[in-house]
């Protein structure tokens, strides 16, 4: 995401549509126990046990009264509920326990996430409980085989032996494997354009999970090409008679059509509902109106636009000049084995700490990298490894900041300060995740404490402790720094010609990848 975009984000105006300004207040809520929720089917409050949860969180138990309660998902959802406070889950229940009814299967909900590791982080909430039901999950991810989606997404019809088809009929014939789609736009995209039998004529549900960042980026025009392809005619009954379509479409298999055959002979065809979710939710009108919500329900936690986890403590550390590895170093020192995440603000730094953190002599640390420089399949490795615990420190640019969720984690440290506060709320709310204590510490120069102050009071936080580190620790770790700076160098100087020459290739591999794709389209 650009700078200018966060920025222009960060200035959002304060007008505030009128919907927005009577909330269902979800800090009034209580956790709810499995066994006292109201129609809950046994079969998930048992996939529920084995995932080790018993009570559904506030923000929970507040959907499902607006969906499986009273609410009969009669209104569109926008919820604002603080990062950690199990917002996935508050979607992925109702839309599982309203499809463990259906008949036949077809693509009914689909969940759209702005990353690979964010949506497979969706699906395996969805893998955990939908299969309790007899529902089939499948996932439309960037930098996967697109052969291995098509074939795990669309059930081809069984042929019978000796008897020839025409390919055209075949096609026609052509099946969701899947009830429920988790994905990227962009390759949500490339089905819809592409994939022959992909549909979203029978899409009842649309999550848009954190849903700023989804509206800030326009990714081949993902949300308008959705909308099209799931409106209903006025009346309900008839298809839309207004010609449809860009020829960019593709395979118009897409188009939503009254669908006789899936049992609404006769009745209007089910209003697509929308769930849209954040921590930090937008309130522009002008990137709201692109949902095009029906009758909106708000949903949000207190009174303050923003809201930290209750238990996040956040500390503040200002560091000599020239100092911020050292005090990092020592910092990250005087933990046992707590898992921690780093951010840093690009992804230059975040190479060069992870290395310089690794070269400090007689330290412990142990770091690795996470970072969009990083091809897909180094950073999934890395993930997976922090999440098992064998990384105990993860250097991250903010690659890492939004959505990910990773048990264990203590500590948070903004080694660079956050340029705005979305990014701090999403930043330390890596930890202090579902009721747990976490920390965020925040290295700073003492140019930026005037800036910090204000950041603080737009995320709500009223109590930041200044931590300090004895100076003998500091004198310490601050000779190790000095023969871990000379290998430092060392060590980039000594990549410089190959760099370039790697920048080379993949530039040239890069151009030689637009010209394929150009022409594919
Ligand atoms: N009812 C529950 N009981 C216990 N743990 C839960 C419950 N619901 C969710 N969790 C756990 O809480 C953690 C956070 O959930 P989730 O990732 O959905 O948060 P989130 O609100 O989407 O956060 P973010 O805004 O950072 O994306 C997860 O580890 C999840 O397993």
């Amino acid at each position: 995401m650009g700078r200018q975009e966060e920025a222009s984000a960060e200035r959002e105006t304060d007008l505030v549509v009128p919907w927005m300004r009577a909330p269902v207040d979800v800090s009034h809520v209580e956790n709810c126990a499995l066994e006292t929720l109201p129609c809950l089917d046994p079969r998930l409050s048992k996939a529920l046990e084995k995932m080790d949860i018993s009570s559904l969180f506030p923000v929970q138990v507040a959907v499902w009264h607006e969906t499986i309660g009273p609410g009969g998902f009669e209104r569109d959802l926008c919820v604002n509920s603080p990062t950690g406070s199990g917002k996935t889950l508050s979607y992925a229940l109702p839309i599982v326990q309203i499809l463990s009814s259906r008949a036949v299967r077809c693509l009914r909900a689909l969940v759209v996430l702005p990353t690979r590791d964010l949506a497979l982080q969706v699906k395996d909430v969805f893998d955990a409980i939908a299969p309790a039901v007899g529902l089939s999950v499948g996932s439309a991810v960037g930098q996967s085989s697109i052969a291995g989606e098509i074939s795990q997404l669309i059930k081809k019809p069984k042929l019978d032996a000796g008897i020839c088809y025409d390919p055209e009929d075949l096609s026609q014939n052509l099946e969701s494997a899947v009830d429920i789609l988790v994905a990227t736009p962009g390759r949500l995209m490339d089905h819809i354009n592409n994939t022959k039998g992909f549909t979203l004529e029978h899409l009842r549900y649309l999550v848009v999970d954190e849903t700023d960042r989804l509206l800030r980026e326009a990714y081949q025009s993902w949300l308008p090409t959705v909308l099209k392809l799931t409106q209903t005619s006025d009346d309900g009954l008839f298809p839309s008679s207004t010609p449809f379509l860009p020829s960019a479409f593709g395979s118009l298999q897409t188009i939503r059509r009254q669908s006789v055959e899936r049992g609404f002979k006769g009745k209007p065809y089910p209003r697509l509902v929308k769930m849209v979710l954040s921590a930090t939710l937008t309130q522009d009108p002008s990137k709201l109106i692109q949902l095009d919500l029906h009758h909106p329900l708000f949903m949000t936690t207190g009174e303050s636009r923003y809201r930290l986890p209750e238990k996040l403590e956040c500390l503040r550390l200002t560091c000599e000049p020239g100092t911020k590895p050292v005090s990092l170093v020592a910092l990250l020192n005087s933990w046992e084995d707590e898992k921690c995440i780093i951010f840093t603000s690009s992804v230059e730094t975040t190479r060069r700490l992870c290395i310089l953190l690794n070269l400090f002599g007689e330290s412990k640390i142990k770091a690795k990298e996470y970072s969009g420089g990083l091809d897909q399949s180094v950073r999934s490795k890395v993930l997976k490894g922090f999440r098992k615990g064998d990384i105990q420190f993860l250097v991250t640019s903010d690659a890492l900041t939004r959505g990910t969720d990773v048990k264990g984690v203590t500590n948070v440290i903004n080694y660079d300060m956050p340029p705005f506060a979305k990014t701090f709320i999403h930043r330390a709310g890596r930890t202090a995740r579902a009721g747990q204590a976490g920390r965020c510490f925040t290295l700073l120069n003492k140019y930026e404490e005037r800036r910090f102050s204000r950041l603080l009071k737009k995320v709500g936080c009223d109590s930041c402790t200044t931590h300090s580190i004895p100076s003998e620790t500091l004198d310490f770790y601050r000779d190790k720094y000095a023969t871990a700076l000379e290998l430092l160098k060392e060590l980039v100087e000594s990549e410089a010609p190959k760099k370039g020459r790697q920048a080379f290739q993949h530039n040239s591999r890069t151009k030689r990848n637009k010209t394929t794709t150009s022409e594919q389209a």
